[in-house]
């Protein structure tokens, strides 16, 4: 896929170090006692938070044809995790995710709209990319005649610091084939709203 992103390796000895040299740096002591393998733990948990670099879009997203449904699919709140790439700090809200088959019916189980999600969700990110990204694969992947993605996070880099606004949330959109029909959109927004 053109903008799924290279699939690299994962270097926890050399995450552990950079770690350590930021506990310093920050004017900590990375040997006193509660911080000793605090850079073991957050190379372990930074090994899950950028999962995503190290996976492909199709590799979670199987496809079938055996259901006979042409009409639209959505799957509503899907919980976001990830990670702004300015700060390096979480955002996080849901994600709304909606098709329409191919004529042909290719669809997909729904837990894999969310883990097509999480494989973009999973790496340094910006809301509208992951936006974009996960509408692309959809269609790439499941050939869909129509797409729909909207996702609502609050990001702590402006709860937490800078313009310190806990509370607001970004919404991002990203339409694409038939949804983009006044009223089929009209009708994706309405279940979407329904939550
Ligand atoms: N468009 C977009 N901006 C984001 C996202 N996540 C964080 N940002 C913004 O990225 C910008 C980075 O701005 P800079 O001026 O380079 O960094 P900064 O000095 O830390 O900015 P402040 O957050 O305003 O203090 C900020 O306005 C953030 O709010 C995102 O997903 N999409
Ligand atoms: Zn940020």
């Amino acid at each position: 896929m053109s903008d799924a992103g290279t699939i690299g390796s994962y270097d926890a000895a050399a995450v552990e170090r950079a770690v350590r040299d930021l506990l310093v740096a920050v004017g900590e002591d990375p040997e006193r006692e509660g911080l000793r393998d605090t850079p073991g733990r957050l190379a372990k948990a930074y090994a899950e938070i950028f999962v995503g670099l190290r996976q492909r879009p199709e590799d979670v997203v199987q496809t079938f044809f055996d259901i006979d449904h042409e009409e639209m699919v959505l799957v509503r709140d899907i919980e976001v995790y990830s990670t702004c790439e300015h700060h390096l700090l979480p955002f996080h809200g849901v994600a709304h995710v909606g098709y329409i088959p191919s004529e042909s019916g290719t669809v997909t189980g729904l837990s894999k709209l969310a883990r097509l999600v999480d494989v973009f969700a999973k790496r340094p990110q910006v809301q509208e990319r992951l936006t974009t990204q996960v509408a692309d694969a959809l269609v790439e992947l499941l050939d869909a005649r129509g797409v729909i993605v909207v996702i609502e996070c609050e990001h702590l880099c402006m709860s937490m610091r800078g313009v310190r606004k806990p509370g607001s949330r970004t919404v991002t959109s990203a339409v694409r084939g038939l949804m983009r029909n006044t009223a089929t959109r009209a009708e994706a927004m309405s279940l979407i709203a329904r939550g």
